[in-house]
C-alpha cells in the first residue's frame, strides 16, 4: 500500500476521532487521557495485540494518564492506508475502553 498524500491523509482524518496530522514530521497522532496509570498502561497492551495482529506498530508514550500514539509507515518515511487502518482499530480500542470506565 502506497504513500498518502497530504489532502488524503486529511480527507482520512475525517473519518478518524481526534487524530492530528503533523506534516514536519509526517505522522498522525492521538493523545488519550485515561483514568490512570494502570488505564493508560491497560490501553497500550490492547493496541499493541492490535499492532501485533496489524504487522504494523505506533510510536507511543505514556505520561501518567495520558497517552500519545503516533502512526507512520516507517519503511515509507510517509503516512499510508496500513496507518489509517490501524488508526481505526485503536479508535474503536479507546471507544471501548472509555465505554467500561462509565
Ligand atoms: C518486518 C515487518 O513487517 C516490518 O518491520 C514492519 C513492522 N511494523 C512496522 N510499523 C510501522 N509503523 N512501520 C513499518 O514500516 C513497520 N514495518
Amino acid at each position: 500500500m502506497g504513500q498518502l498524500s497530504e489532502e488524503q491523509v486529511l480527507e482520512g482524518l475525517e473519518r478518524l476521532t481526534d487524530w492530528e496530522w503533523d506534516a514536519e514530521e509526517v505522522l498522525i497522532h492521538r493523545t488519550v487521557r485515561l483514568p490512570g496509570f494502570l488505564a493508560a498502561v491497560a490501553l497500550v497492551n490492547e493496541v499493541a495485540q492490535a499492532a501485533e495482529q496489524a504487522d504494523h506498530h505506533p510510536d507511543i508514550d505514556i505520561r501518567y494518564d495520558t497517552v500519545r500514539l503516533a502512526l507512520s509507515t516507517h519503511s515509507e518515511g510517509a503516512v499510508t492506508d496500513r496507518d489509517m487502518a490501524l488508526a481505526a482499530r485503536i479508535d474503536e480500542l479507546v471507544a471501548a475502553t472509555a465505554q467500561n470506565a462509565h
